[in-house]
């Protein structure tokens, strides 16, 4: 699917960072397109990592916008603290909320771009009606939870298809993808139709942060066609 002028974004996963380090760690990345921020419970998903006193601390310090993706339960009352605390984009998982459209539009009056993600399982046909209300997509292509995990390619047909709705109904909605993404699978995420590639092992994995995500953007726009 060709998507002439449209950008290739990666935004790398701190899941993957030293968190001893993290503003050393987020200056590795400066020349990406924002950074992507893994909050986890350990109710939502089976693993815990940090909260808003530390992604609050992240957002004063990052040289890059900040993408929350937030795995946890009771979503409608935290996620709003989070567009709080000056993200450029809060993304909460549609399966953990109970009133998905009052909540992307309350992301957005508090000055947030509003995500929406599903787990793999999830359809997305539900939930088209609803792009009107959202800034960004996000379909997961491994289950939540860990970082390192191999790209799922069932969930190739479920990009195909909330790309031809996006694309369909005129609607400015950001398409990302998050979980297995390297220099492989980029390409069939990218043909697929994402544009926003979350990337954690794949870029700090690498000795040098910044080629990775050079190399990892020129191969997705590259998909584009
Ligand atoms: O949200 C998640 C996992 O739940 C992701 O953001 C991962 O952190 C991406 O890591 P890699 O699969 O790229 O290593
Ligand atoms: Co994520």
């Amino acid at each position: 699917m060709s998507r002439t002028g449209i950008k290739c974004c990666i935004n790398p996963s701190i899941l993957s960072a030293d968190f001893v380090n993290l503003q050393a760690e987020l200056a590795r990345i400066s020349n990406a397109d924002a950074v992507h921020v893994d909050v986890m419970d350990n109710h939502f998903v089976p693993n815990l990592t940090i909260g808003l006193p530390v992604v609050e601390r992240i957002a004063q310090v990052s040289p890059v916008p900040l993408d929350a993706h937030l795995m946890i339960a009771e979503v409608d009352r935290w996620a709003p603290l989070y567009a709080d605390a000056g993200l450029d984009s809060v993304t909460f998982h549609v399966e953990a909320s109970n009133a998905p459209i009052k909540l992307a539009r309350e992301l957005r009056a508090r000055g947030a771009k509003a995500g929406m993600a599903l787990r793999p399982a999830t359809a997305v046909e539900p939930y088209l009606d609803m792009l009107p209300e959202l800034d960004m997509l996000l379909i997961m292509t491994v289950e939540p939870g860990f970082g390192g995990q191999a790209f799922l390619d069932i969930t190739l047909p479920k990009i195909r298809r909330a790309r031809a709705a996006i694309e369909g109904s005129g609607v400015n909605v950001a398409l990302q993808v998050d979980g297995g993404i390297t220099e492989e699978t980029i390409t069939r995420a990218a043909e697929a139709g994402a544009n926003i590639f979350v990337a954690g092992s794949a870029v700090y994995g690498k000795p040098s942060p910044q080629e990775a995500i050079e190399s990892l953007r020129a191969k997705g726009q590259l998909a584009f066609g």
